[in-house]
């Protein structure tokens, strides 16, 4: 049984990762393209605005305490809208997107987070609510105390962020990756008294170990 931040990890090849499912979503230009970007290349530039979806992975850890998050970020675009929810199926994990800046994108968030649940039941995914472009304070439209709440309500995680200063970024992403281990291990917990389950594979929405 492979290990995953010292998590056992059922169904894994010895040495091999969990990987993880991490879907971004949230309104166009609130920069989750940008957040994947400074997550996983260190860098920070103009975009075009994503068509459809674009895909990225990340090893984080290492040796046996690794774990491999497979990163799907999704256009904000409304004429992608459609689509979108498609890429949420199997996700164990999404970050929750808006812009500090406007309103509107924070009040759109309830509305990501609906489509998510009609795809993956409340509880089942990781969700944390990241407020981005804390850069931008003095045109700031949302207060941290209404980002706090409303991921306290909703049972999120909560941020604030900065892709362009690389501020409270890799902090967001470790963040999920705690509580996906977590679960993992309490999963692992569960199944210690049952092993025949264990290898009867995971049901839709938890983490896939060593898929390739
Ligand atoms: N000031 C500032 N600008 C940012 C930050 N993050 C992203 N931006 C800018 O916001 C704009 C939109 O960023 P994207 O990362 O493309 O946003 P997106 O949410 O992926 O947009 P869609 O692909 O349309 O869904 C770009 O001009 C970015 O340079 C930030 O932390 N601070």
């Amino acid at each position: 049984m492979a290990q995953a931040g010292g998590v056992p990890c059922p169904e894994a090849a010895p040495g091999q990762p969990c990987v993880f499912k991490l879907v971004l979503l949230g309104s166009s230009s609130v920069g989750k393209s940008s957040l994947a970007l400074r997550y996983v290349k260190n860098d920070f530039k103009s975009l075009l605005p994503t068509v459809g979806c674009a895909f990225f992975t990340k090893e984080v850890g290492s040796g046996a305490a690794s774990a491999r998050l497979e990163i799907w970020d999704t256009a904000g675009q409304e004429k992608y809208h459609s689509i979108c929810h498609l890429y949420f199926r199997g996700a164990n994990a999404a970050l929750l997107v808006y812009d500090i800046t406007k309103k509107d994108s924070f009040l759109d968030a309830q509305r990501w987070l609906r489509d998510l649940e009609r795809e993956a039941p409340p509880g089942e995914v990781v969700v944390m609510l990241v407020g981005n472009k804390t850069d931008l304070g003095g045109q700031r439209e949302v207060t941290f105390q209404e980002g706090k709440e409303f991921a306290e309500s909703h049972r999120l995680l909560f941020a604030e962020a900065s892709a362009k200063l690389n501020h409270q970024v890799t902090e967001v992403f470790s963040a999920v990756v705690r509580e996906l281990l977590r679960r993992e291990e309490r999963k692992s917990q569960a199944q210690t008294g049952d092993r025949g389950l264990a290898l009867t594979g995971a049901p839709a929405g938890q983490a896939r170990c060593c898929a390739h």
